[in-house]
């Protein structure tokens, strides 16, 4: 059944919308009416999202509701504001619908763990979303714009995991950080919530050791991964006015994994 049109008259930034998650939710908004403008690090892949949502993968004069794609490093800070300039360039509008799904992994037990593998994840996966969210925000709030911002933490941000004592850290400030957003923020009708998935079937999983896969799939009360539409179908929930009334949330799609 076609998914309705909840977001037809919105732009959607998506970070991270290269691959996986990011890709699956830039999908769905579209469907749901959305222009997307799907940025990633790396370029090539946010411009195949948007060759799939049928529109011109142009960076610039993409016409009004077309998609369009974006290279971007969130983590440094011109970029992201750079980002956010060129959006509204390219849209002649804010973007009301923000969703940060970049994010990278570098698992190592915490008596190995190098300063890097934690500088590079905290800066991608938690800096990043404070970058795209407060530069996003800010053309928000100068322009009287209501909006949506979702940011995809993850259940480790609540529970931890073995071998990954930077990313839980990263993904348990994404939590925090969407609290003091929406608190901050919901006078300027801006919402701010945070999703997190349990493991789900992207490139990302793809990295772990197949016996963790196994003994961490057996503990899945529904028995199997997630996919990224799992996912999706809760962003855009989060992303349309069907949500109008959450803010600062956090939704677990886990199949049940650490209820
Ligand atoms: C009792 C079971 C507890 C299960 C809790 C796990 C919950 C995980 C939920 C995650 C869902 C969300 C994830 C999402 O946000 C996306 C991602 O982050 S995907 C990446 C997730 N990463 C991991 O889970 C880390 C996986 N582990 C590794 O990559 C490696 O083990 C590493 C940390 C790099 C260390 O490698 P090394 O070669 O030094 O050691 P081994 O791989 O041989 O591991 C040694 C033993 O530890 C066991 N182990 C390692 N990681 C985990 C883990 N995450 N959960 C449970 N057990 C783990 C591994 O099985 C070995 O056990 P054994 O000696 O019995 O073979
Ligand atoms: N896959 C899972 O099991 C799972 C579970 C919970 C949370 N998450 C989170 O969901 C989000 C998406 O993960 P995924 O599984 O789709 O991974 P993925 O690796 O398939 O996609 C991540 C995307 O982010 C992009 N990216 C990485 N660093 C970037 C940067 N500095 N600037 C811009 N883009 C950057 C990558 O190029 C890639 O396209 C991540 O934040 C991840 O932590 C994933």
């Amino acid at each position: 059944m076609a998914a309705p049109l909840r977001l037809g008259s919105a732009l959607a930034l998506v970070t991270g919308a290269g691959s996986g998650i990011g890709r699956a939710v830039s999908v769905r908004l579209a469907r749901e009416g959305a222009a997307v403008a799907a940025c990633d690090l790396d370029g090539a892949a946010a411009r195949e999202t948007v060759r799939l949502l049928g529109g011109p993968g142009s960076e610039k004069g993409a016409p009004r509701g077309a998609h369009a794609a974006f290279q971007a490093d969130v983590s440094e800070a011109g970029a992201a504001r750079r980002l956010l300039e060129q959006v509204q360039a390219c849209f002649s509008r804010p973007p009301s619908v923000v969703v940060s799904c970049a994010g990278i992994t570098r698992d190592e037990f915490l008596l190995h763990m190098s300063e890097d593998d934690w500088d590079k994840v905290i800066a991608v996966n938690l800096k990043g979303i404070f970058l795209v969210t407060q530069a996003a925000a800010q053309a928000l709030v100068s322009s009287g714009c209501h909006g949506s911002i979702i940011n995809i933490s993850s259940i480790v941000g609540k529970v931890g995991n073995l071998g990954q004592t930077n990313y839980s850290a990263s993904k348990a400030g994404v939590i925090g950080l969407t609290h003091t957003v929406a608190r901050e923020l919901g006078r300027h009708g801006i919402r701010c919530n945070s999703v997190l998935p349990g493991f789900i079937a992207t490139p990302m999983t793809q990295k772990v050791p197949q016996k963790v896969l196994d003994k961490v799939t057996g503990m899945i009360p529904m028995g199997h991964l997630g996919t990224p539409e799992d996912v999706a179908d809760v962003v855009a929930f989060l992303a349309s006015g069907d949500s109008g009334y959450i803010t600062g949330a956090s939704v677990e799609v886990t199949g049940g994994l650490f209820m």
